[in-house]
């Protein structure tokens, strides 16, 4: 379990964490998503220690990590994979981290084992790729046999069946009931791996519910609609909280009605449809439109869909999806 109240983390002039609470609960898998540079690893570094907050706490497994007295068995952390540039093997790596917190040997073995280290355990660490790198971070975090995981953007450099594996490894450790906590700024991994995600922007929580929730709330809320009516369509559902935007003359995005009252009016009016369709958001959609105000650096190729660009005075508003 982690717990953050008010957690706060400036530099300089810098808010990189704004006052954040949110519990990580055991049992499950939660997603720490947001864009680059939201804030997601100086959070985790602060709750592991490593940063000291501006402001408000943070606690693992009702301590703060400095308090515990084996920290390791307690909490089991990948923060930056590059991080060990070592001319040791990783077997010897993972045994001097054993020896240092009183962890037996044999979890040494079981740890590689785990992460499919076997074949490169003996050889430099030095000279491992991104992904054999990952792979022995993830192994480091785990030789405690840890009751919490904090895996900062696990899956990076991994290939597709290293990310599969990774998938699988916190779905197995969050079946056993330990808390697993783990960040990505891709919410298509997140979709398939957390059940619960927190989406962090520009230092701020921006929504923090189960997955089924957040695409939940998202979808459903934009109708396409294509008709050679539709100036006077647009004229008949203007009202307040609806908005509509338009790609070419016959065909319109709406959002704020439902498909069935916009299929209603237009029959009462006996204007010709030739689409209604009620858009259902994917993940990414739903993601895309959250954090769409909360990007520090909006490239012109964002992947943003054309009706999010224009959608953007849609009712489910980012505050609208936080907790
Ligand atoms: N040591 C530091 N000094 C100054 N600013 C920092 C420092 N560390 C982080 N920041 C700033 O704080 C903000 C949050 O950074 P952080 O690395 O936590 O984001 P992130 O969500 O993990 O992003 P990324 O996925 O790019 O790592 C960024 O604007 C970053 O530039």
């Amino acid at each position: 379990m982690i717990e953050a109240i008010g957690l706060t983390k400036r530099y300089g002039a810098k808010t990189a964490v704004d006052g954040v609470s949110f519990t990580v609960a055991p049992g499950k898998v939660t997603g720490f998503l947001g864009p680059n540079g939201a804030g997601k690893s100086t959070t985790m570094r602060m709750v592991v220690g490593l940063d000291r907050p501006t402001g408000g706490t943070v606690t693992v497994n009702g301590r703060p990590y400095a308090q515990h007295r084996s920290p390791l068995r307690e909490v089991g952390a990948l923060l930056d994979a590059k991080a060990v540039h070592t001319g040791r093997s990783a077997y010897n790596h993972l045994l001097a981290m054993a020896a240092t917190h009183g962890v037996a040997t044999s979890r040494v073995t079981e740890v590689i084992e785990m992460t499919g280290l076997e074949p490169v355990a003996r050889k430099r660490v030095g000279g491992f790729s991104l992904g054999m790198g990952q792979r022995l971070g993830i192994a480091s975090a785990l030789l405690g046999d840890p009751r919490t995981l904090i895996l900062d953007e696990p899956v990076n450099g991994l290939d597709p069946e290293g990310v599969l594996w990774v998938r699988n490894l916190v779905r197995y450790l969050a079946g056993e009931g330990r808390t697993v906590f783990l960040s990505s700024h891709l919410m298509s991994e997140m979709a398939l791996t957390a059940d619960h995600i927190i989406v962090i922007g520009r230092g701020r929580i921006i929504a923090d519910a189960p997955v089924s929730d957040i695409v939940g709330r998202a979808s459903g809320t934009t109708v396409r609609v294509r008709s050679p009516h539709a100036t006077r369509l647009v004229e008949l559902l203007s009202g307040p909280g609806i908005t509509v935007t338009s790609s070419e003359p016959s065909s319109l995005e709406i959002t704020g009605t439902t498909a069935q009252a916009i299929g209603e009016t237009a029959a009462s009016a006996q204007l010709v449809l030739h689409e209604l369709t009620p858009v259902v958001s994917s993940l990414e959609d739903a993601y895309m439109s959250l954090t769409q105000d909360s990007v520090e650096y909006h490239s012109t190729t964002t992947g943003l869909h054309p009706h999010h660009l224009g959608a953007h005075a849609a009712t489910t508003t980012p505050e609208g999806l936080a907790r």
